[in-house]
């Protein structure tokens, strides 16, 4: 089975956060399953491509905008990755340092048709073509609307939501970008008057998956305006929960980490972690550390969580490190904590994935405060570094998170995004720390918690089969 995974983010090519984690690892899974599971994605100017060597299997000119548009499609030389990926590459549109900007819809837009275009020239085409995220909403859309790809549309396409809060919305001024298709079909573009690229996707998609089952069942109260249509297409909607690479999020050979352990190490490992991060982030290393790594945004609880460490903080019994950025009042509140709490809190505000493993390998617990979690991946690299999850019973952390109050529980969760909720959940940590062998078992327990991709690429792979004619 030919499979072909499109997406703006690939670990450990161009990551912005979960979405490049799924899609760098899924392949892989999926190959081992006996399938040839590949990536496309855009070529964009950042270290990886930079530190490799291209060469170019296919060169042909884009019709965008009145423009004819040269593109190709690269490969490495040689091979990096456990399966393959092919780069578009559009100059002037694509090959920047970054993988999101306020010119998205050009970007994203150009990405999609010079994919579906090369699709177009092949001999053999794909089993499945499977879409992530808005940035590829349009493609289930043109595969079976818009003309020139008319021959492709008999191939099944599977929409993965991994984020319904961002949609890709964009004006009726730009609807002649997209290739010519039926004028009585632009609804299937539309919601709310705008053309909404996620949407058109959860219409056209054969099939829609978003990243956890409880997500999936929250999304259709609540989608950020989407709701309504997630309703009327239940039927062909369904959540799997996401896994996680365990040759990458091992601690056992985690090459980022100096001081790496294993289940019967673990004591001593997590305590070396734990030393050197206190001593890089003057932290008191006799108290529990309590960490939070991810985006500053809304949906992640960043403009609640720092006013419940400040008051964690004033009761001078835990070390607390955020690594994040994002919303800059969130990054404020989170700097201007260090004011009054040297040697018991820090921050380091940027993306730094080294310094994620060394967080979740040396800390005690990991909060996730978060209003919305479409899965999260960051509590399953915790559980499988031996950090104890703090998180707020939503979306995947409800489906992945069993609270120590209920039979066979292992992490700590609230319901609320509350100050008083998220600084209780915090005291509870501070208890069960001071509970060692209770402590101990636990976190013993959950490194052997298997979150590993084979069950959910299988689950893929079914979904896929079920669609074949
Ligand atoms: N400052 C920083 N420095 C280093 N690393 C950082 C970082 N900030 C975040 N990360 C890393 O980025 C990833 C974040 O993944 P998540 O799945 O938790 O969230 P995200 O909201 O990006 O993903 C969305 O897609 C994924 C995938 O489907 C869903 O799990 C999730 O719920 C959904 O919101 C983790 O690998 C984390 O370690």
């Amino acid at each position: 089975m030919k499979i072909f995974h499109i997406s703006a983010e690939c670990y450990p090519i161009a990551k912005v956060g979960g979405l490049a984690d799924v899609v760098g690892a899924l392949p892989k899974y999926q190959n081992n399953l006996g399938a040839t599971s590949s990536v496309i994605m855009p070529y964009y100017d950042n270290a990886f491509t930079q530190k490799n060597n291209f060469k170019s299997i296919y060169e042909s000119k884009l019709d965008f905008n009145g423009h004819k548009i040269g593109y190709n499609i690269l490969k490495t030389k040689a091979a990096v990755l456990d399966f393959e990926v092919y780069f578009v590459d559009i100059p002037n549109l694509l090959h920047k340092n970054y993988v999101y900007s306020a010119d998205d819809t050009d970007r994203f837009l150009a990405f999609q048709i010079a994919t579906l275009d090369w699709i177009l020239s092949f001999k053999d085409l794909p089993d499945i073509i499977h879409c992530h995220d808005h940035h590829t909403g349009l493609i289930p859309f043109m595969c079976q609307e818009s003309f020139k790809y008319k021959s492709l549309n008999t191939i099944p396409v599977i929409t993965t939501i991994h984020n319904a809060q961002y949609q890709g919305w964009f004006g009726y001024d730009k609807l002649h970008l997209i290739p010519e298709f039926e004028s009585t079909k632009t609804g299937l573009l539309d919601w709310d008057h705008c053309i909404n690229p996620l949407a058109a996707a959860i219409k056209c998609a054969w099939r829609v998956t978003t990243v956890s089952p409880s997500y999936m069942d929250e999304l259709k109260q609540e989608a950020n305006g989407l709701q309504d249509l997630l309703q009327h297409e239940s039927n062909k909607c369904i959540g799997i929960l996401n896994g996680i690479d365990t040759a990458v999020w091992n601690p056992e050979t985690d090459h980022y980490l100096d001081h790496k352990y294993n289940i019967k190490t673990l004591e001593a490992g997590k305590l070396a972690n734990k030393l050197a991060l206190c001593k890089t982030f003057n932290l008191d290393e006799s108290k529990p550390l309590i960490t939070f790594i991810g985006r500053l945004v809304h949906e992640k609880g960043a403009d609640v969580f720092p006013l419940a460490i400040k008051k964690a903080l004033e009761d001078e019994n835990c070390s607390v490190l955020v690594l994040g950025s994002g919303h800059d009042e969130a990054e404020q509140a989170l700097l201007q904590l260090k004011e009054n709490n040297t040697g018991l809190y820090n921050v380091f505000i940027g993306y730094d994935e080294k310094l994620s493993h060394n967080i979740y390998a040396g800390a005690d617990f990991l909060l996730m405060p978060s209003r919305v979690e479409p899965c999260g991946l960051n509590q399953l690299y915790a559980l499988r570094y031996g950090t104890i999850p703090v998180v707020r019973s939503i979306g995947g952390l409800k489906d992945t998170i069993v609270d120590i109050d209920k039979n066979e529980g292992f992490g700590i969760s609230h319901k609320e995004v509350t100050v008083a909720q998220i600084y209780k959940a915090i005291t509870r940590s501070v208890d069960l720390y001071n509970k060692t062998t209770i402590f101990k078992s636990i976190r013993k327990h959950i490194m052997t918690i298997d979150h590993s991709w084979d069950v959910s690429a299988k689950a893929y792979i079914n979904l896929y089969q079920s669609l074949k004619k």
